[in-house]
């Protein structure tokens, strides 16, 4: 009898037990930007002030508020010389006095507000040319048009925190606050096999009986995709001996969680179930070999070798795919440190219906509409559960998970979307 099936959740559950978030490692700001966001190993703080100095917010006139009347009387002021946005403070600004001042440049001191250029006598300033005026005419202002120094951050906070991404936003609060480095988890690094001795390599000529592997393509770019370093090993045919050396490579080379596909269900070749066979090879731990209720995906399995987390996905391409979406970019998640991995699902209504296996999760390619509702790319038809009509993932956002529960989804019923893009699973 065959064994019970477990839940995508369970499933998900034992994949981020088998692995644990990266080591942390010290980051210049470049570095972050360098690729897909890493995750913050640690709170990063505001080393300085944002601004780091109180600064004019116009191009205009730095003046003391005590020579403009409160009336809204307009007065005329010495013109003493120009801060550029570049220069420092400058000598303190004396009764009757004004400046010339561009926006960030710092306020001198005395000063404590600055009158818009269009708003005085001057009217505007002409690029490149310096001052020729030696008085200006000018009156108060509703606004001061003063940055305050740590008006924006204050020294000491967090501007983000250990477990969120360091995105193109979080890097430009830290650099503003002078922050040189950051402490994030290292990048992961996925191997990624394809298994098949029907398979041969994109690009390459078929005999009769070969397919293109496309898992292995598939699998390294969506892996790439969440931040990984990919290492792309395979096609690698159906001997133990040959996987095994595949795997001792992907180990070898520094990976932190290897990825096969193909070969783990009940077929006489199947090449990552006779690897896994309990006892047989003492590289080969923590072995678990499960059937998930879902369709496609069903046959998976995971372990470690020499203590790399190894996860097994079945080498129909929609299943495969489905399993990485599934249950690989969480491991990924996790490996990368992030706060939450899990799967993001979004809640969308459905355009049309479809019919949904029995006692089965139901994991169907959707497409989004411009309305926001879903609709499936192909019902499948058939062959199984649609695992292996690949291009119904190419015109896919994302796949809907429906419930082992319902055997029949109906147009306008919400079900649950996993979109391809999702930050977190
Ligand atoms: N007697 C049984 N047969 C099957 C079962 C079962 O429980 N009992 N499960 C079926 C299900 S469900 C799935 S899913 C597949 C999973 O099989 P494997 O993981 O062992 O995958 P393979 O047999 O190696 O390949 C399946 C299919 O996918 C093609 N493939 C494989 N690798 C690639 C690749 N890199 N690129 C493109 N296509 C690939 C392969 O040629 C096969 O057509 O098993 C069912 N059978
Ligand atoms: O589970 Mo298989 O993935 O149905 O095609």
């Amino acid at each position: 009898m065959a064994p019970a099936l477990r839940s995508i959740t369970e499933h998900v559950e034992r994949v981020l037990a088998l692995v644990a978030p990266l080591p942390a490692v010290a980051a210049g700001l470049a570095e972050l930007v360098d690729g897909p966001p890493p995750v913050l190993a640690e709170d990063a703080v505001a080393a300085d002030a944002v601004p780091p100095f109180d600064n004019s917010a116009m191009d205009g006139y730095a003046v003391r508020l005590a020579d403009l009347p409160l009336s809204g009387e307009p007065v005329t002021l010495r013109v003493t010389g120009e801060i550029p946005a570049a220069a420092g403070s400058g000598a303190r600004l004396g009764p009757g006095e004004a400046v010339r001042i561009m926006t960030g440049a710092p306020l001198p001191p005395g000063a404590d507000a600055v009158v818009p250029v269009e708003r005085t006598s001057t009217g505007r300033f002409v690029a490149g040319a310096s001052a020729d005026e030696t008085t200006v005419t000018l009156a108060r202002q509703a606004r001061l048009h003063v940055r305050r120094r740590g008006e924006d951050v204050e020294p000491g906070t967090v501007l983000g925190h250990a477990g969120a991404e360091a995105t193109a936003t979080v890097v430009a609060a830290l650099a503003a606050s002078g922050l040189a480095a950051v402490r994030v988890h290292r990048r992961p690094r996925v191997a990624v096999i394809a298994t098949g001795s029907e398979l041969v390599p994109a690009g390459m000529p078929r005999r009769p009986g070969q397919i293109t592997d496309s898992n292995s393509l598939m699998l390294a770019a969506a892996a790439r995709a969440t931040g990984s370093d990919v290492l792309r090993l395979g096609p690698v045919p159906d001997s133990a001996d040959a996987l095994r050396a595949t795997l001792d490579q992907a180990a070898g080379a520094g990976a932190d969680l290897i990825v096969t596909a193909g070969g783990v269900s009940a077929g006489a070749a199947d090449v990552v179930r006779e690897v896994l066979a309990l006892g047989q090879d003492a590289a080969v731990s923590d072995v678990d070999v499960a059937g998930v209720g879902m369709q496609p995906g069903r046959p998976q399995a995971l372990a470690r070798l020499r203590g790399v987390p190894w996860i097994a996905v079945p080498g129909n391409p929609v299943s495969a795919y489905v399993s990485f979406a599934l249950f690989v970019r969480p491991a990924i998640a996790r490996l990368r440190g992030l706060a939450v991995p899990g799967l993001a699902f979004e809640h969308r209504r459905t355009a049309s219906g479809w019919t949904s296996p029995p006692g089965r999760e139901q994991v169907l390619p959707v497409r989004v509409l411009p309305t926001g509702e879903v609709e499936p790319v192909l019902v499948a038809s058939g062959g199984g559960g649609g695992g292996h009509l690949v291009s119904t993932l190419a015109g896919s956002d994302g796949l809907a998970v429906v419930a082992a529960d319902v055997e029949k989804v109906g147009p306008g019923d919400v079900v649950r979307v996993l979109l391809h893009g999702a930050p977190r699973g």
